[in-house]
């Protein structure tokens, strides 16, 4: 079996700038890796994510909805390649539908933990680097960059109640989460990220 590593925080952390960086990093190990995203992943996962990122709809709907993709993706691309012992990084799994949707929009986290059993009962990731940053930092970082979708327009007691639901998952499984502080240079969180990754080949 490969390895699975995902990352989380919430919009503007950083987390999609250490990616490449990453990605790099274990290629250069000479390991057969796969790069993919959620919602996405796939051609169908891609269709759901310009639903869920721009439509709106009952908070539930968008839980069904990004459970719906991650069943494609997992069955299409992290299932097999796990299996023929390639590693796996995703930007974004299950730990943002319980941050967004349970922590975010207050759907209950029990039934997200149900679609989860349902959807992937015997996979966890191996790793997951949640990059985490105050409210305003994240937001200044996103208004110098893009348009914003629907999540990133939302007001910061959205975000606010998205971290505290990833620090608490960090806290409740500490055997797989890495907290990285996003407020670092990019350079010191590469050498954090290196360190990280040293450990765990
Ligand atoms: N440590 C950092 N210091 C300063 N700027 C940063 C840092 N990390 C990322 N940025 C900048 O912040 C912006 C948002 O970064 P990035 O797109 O990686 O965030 P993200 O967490 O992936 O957001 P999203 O989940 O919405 O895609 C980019 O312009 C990036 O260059
Ligand atoms: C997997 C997943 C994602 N989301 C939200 C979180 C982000 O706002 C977007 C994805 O955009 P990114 O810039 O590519 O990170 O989707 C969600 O609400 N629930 C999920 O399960």
């Amino acid at each position: 079996m490969g390895k699975f590593i995902t990352f989380e925080g919430i919009d503007g952390a950083g987390k999609s700038t250490h990616i490449a960086f990453v990605s790099d990093y274990i290629k250069q190990r000479g390991v057969d890796l796969v790069s993919s995203r959620e919602p996405g992943g796939t051609p169908l996962g891609e269709k759901l994510r310009e639903i869920v990122l721009h439509e709106k709809m009952h908070l539930e709907t968008e839980a069904l909805l990004v459970f719906a993709s991650r069943r494609e993706h997992l069955a299409q691309v992290i299932e097999p390649a796990l299996a023929r012992g390639a590693w796996v990084i995703s930007d974004r799994f299950t730990d943002s539908t319980f941050a967004y949707q349970g922590g975010g929009r207050g759907m209950s986290l029990a039934k997200l933990d149900a679609l989860e059993q349902w959807v992937h009962p015997a996979l966890q990731p191996d790793l997951t680097l949640l990059f985490d940053v105050p409210l305003d930092v994240a937001r200044a970082r996103l208004d110098a960059t893009r348009e914003l979708d629907k999540f990133e327009q939302e007001k910061s007691d959205f975000f606010a109640a998205t971290r505290t639901e990833y620090l608490r998952r960090a806290a409740e499984f500490p055997q797989r989460f890495r907290v990285i502080d996003s407020t670092q240079s990019i350079a010191e969180i590469q050498q954090q990220i290196a360190a990280i990754l040293d450990a765990f080949f």
